[in-house]
């Protein structure tokens, strides 16, 4: 079974690590590849006469190149083990490319994100006694019941994925590639030049452009539902400008001017819960008409429009004034009936639907009739009116408003 996985992989080359592009599953798809002793180790030359068999004998891999040459790899220990030292391992078997995970169960498990790399099952000797964890349907986890540091990987396909850190010494593999990036901490960046797969292996890579979706609209009319749907299917960054407005109005509940707010404003001002609270909103919308305040937090959500890798901002002057250019605009919208069942709904009674409704009005009387950036839709923004949708239906509207974009992009 092992061979056969491997050989699905496209193991052992003679070209060192290789990315392994376009395979399937979520760890899948590493070719597992002979770094530590490197490619030369028969000199280079192509040995006529071997088969292009690849598979495990004795716990050591054997390999091919095209249909000519087999490879022994020397057999060299690598040990390992979790913090306390109550689980050991250790294999005489070659790592494969290692990947670096940023799933939400690797963020979990590790508490920051998982770099991995496979060896062959039957490769591995444990010692101790691991706890296996079943952390999907398809695939367990194994951690060190007394310290807790997590240790391996796999789904039943003759591979174990290694953490790295628990590997003594040099592990003789280097990091090839990212996935799962649509799910990594806003916490870090990613900034080498590997690919960086927004899913598993063979979803797209993280656009290393520039490209904006600017998403307009009214008061819950399901703009940050849609947003953050959107920039996680294209592993995009997102920006809710709501947040800016709504920190500079609490600001001004604080007793802060409003525009001296807007020009000191630090992004740990955007994390406080109460910032969606509806007095907040209406002073949030209040502060919105001041010029000063608008012109004071443009270049921040410029900034963040263009940087690598592709961002969704959504707001209410985004496709008109912030990026009057940008690559993708939505205009998403419903009757300010449904949108206020919806906050009425999502703030569990906090104020009365009729309180709602007319809180609700009376922001797009504002947002729409002020001198500075009304909220209006751009002339080349795509309407999606969500009043009859369900959430599913307005994502997959935005989506395929957005690769018709891309498509022409
Ligand atoms: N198409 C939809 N159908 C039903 N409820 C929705 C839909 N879109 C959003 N919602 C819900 O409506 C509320 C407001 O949505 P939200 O995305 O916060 O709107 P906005 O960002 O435009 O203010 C949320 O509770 C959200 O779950
Ligand atoms: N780009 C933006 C975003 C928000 N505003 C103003 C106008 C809005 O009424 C308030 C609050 O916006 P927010 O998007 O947080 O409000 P909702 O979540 O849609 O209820 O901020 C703005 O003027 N321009």
């Amino acid at each position: 079974m092992v061979a056969a996985r491997l050989d699905a992989l496209g193991a052992v080359g003679g070209r060192g690590v290789e990315r392994g592009r376009g395979l399937p599953g979520k760890h899948a798809g590493a070719r597992v590849a002979d770094r530590r002793h490197g490619d030369r180790a028969d000199g280079g030359r192509r040995q006529p006469g071997h088969t292009d068999q690849v598979g495990v004998r004795d716990g050591v891999l054997y390999g091919a190149v095209g249909a000519v040459r087999t490879r022994r790899l020397e057999p060299a220990m690598t040990r390992g083990s979790c913090l306390c030292g109550a689980v050991r391992f250790e294999t005489q078997a070659t790592f494969g490319p290692a990947t670096a995970c940023h799933c939400t169960q690797c963020r979990k498990i590790t508490g920051s994100y998982s770099i991995a790399a496979p060896v062959p099952a039957d490769a591995l000797k444990i010692k101790g006694a691991p706890r296996w964890f079943a952390s999907s349907a398809h695939a367990r986890r194994a951690f060190c019941p007394d310290c807790g540091s997590y240790l391996f990987w796999e789904e039943g396909d003759g591979l174990i994925w290694v953490a790295l850190g628990s590997v003594d010494g040099a592990t003789g593999t280097h990091l090839a590639n990212h996935i799962f990036c649509a799910y990594k901490g806003d916490e870090y960046d990613l900034t080498d030049a590997l690919p960086h797969h927004v899913r598993g292996w063979s979803s797209p890579e993280v656009t290393p452009m520039p490209f904006t979706i600017a998403i307009d609209g009214p008061a819950a009319a399901g703009k940050g539902t849609i947003s953050k749907a959107v920039a996680a299917h294209y592993g995009f960054a997102h920006l809710d400008t709501g947040l800016l407005y709504r920190a500079v109005g609490a600001k001004m509940l604080a007793g802060v001017e409003p525009i001296a707010a807007a020009q000191a404003l630090l992004p740990e001002d955007l994390a406080d819960a109460s910032l969606r609270t509806p007095e907040v909103a209406q002073a949030a919308s209040k502060v919105a008409t001041i010029p000063e305040v608008r012109a004071a937090l443009v270049d921040f959500q410029r900034a963040f429009a263009r940087r690598q890798g592709g961002a969704v901002l959504d707001g209410r002057d985004i496709g008109t004034v912030i990026c009057p250019d940008a690559e993708a605009k939505l205009f998403v919208t419903a009757s300010a009936e449904v949108r206020a069942q919806r906050r009425h709904a999502e703030q569990q009674g906090a104020q009365s639907y009729d309180e709602v409704l007319a809180d609700v009005i009376a922001r797009d009387e504002r947002d729409m009739n002020r001198a500075e950036a009304p909220l209006k839709p751009a002339a080349d923004a795509v309407l999606i009116d969500t009043s009859g949708l369900s959430i599913e239906q307005a994502v997959a509207a935005a989506i395929a408003a957005v690769d018709a974009r891309k498509d022409n992009v």
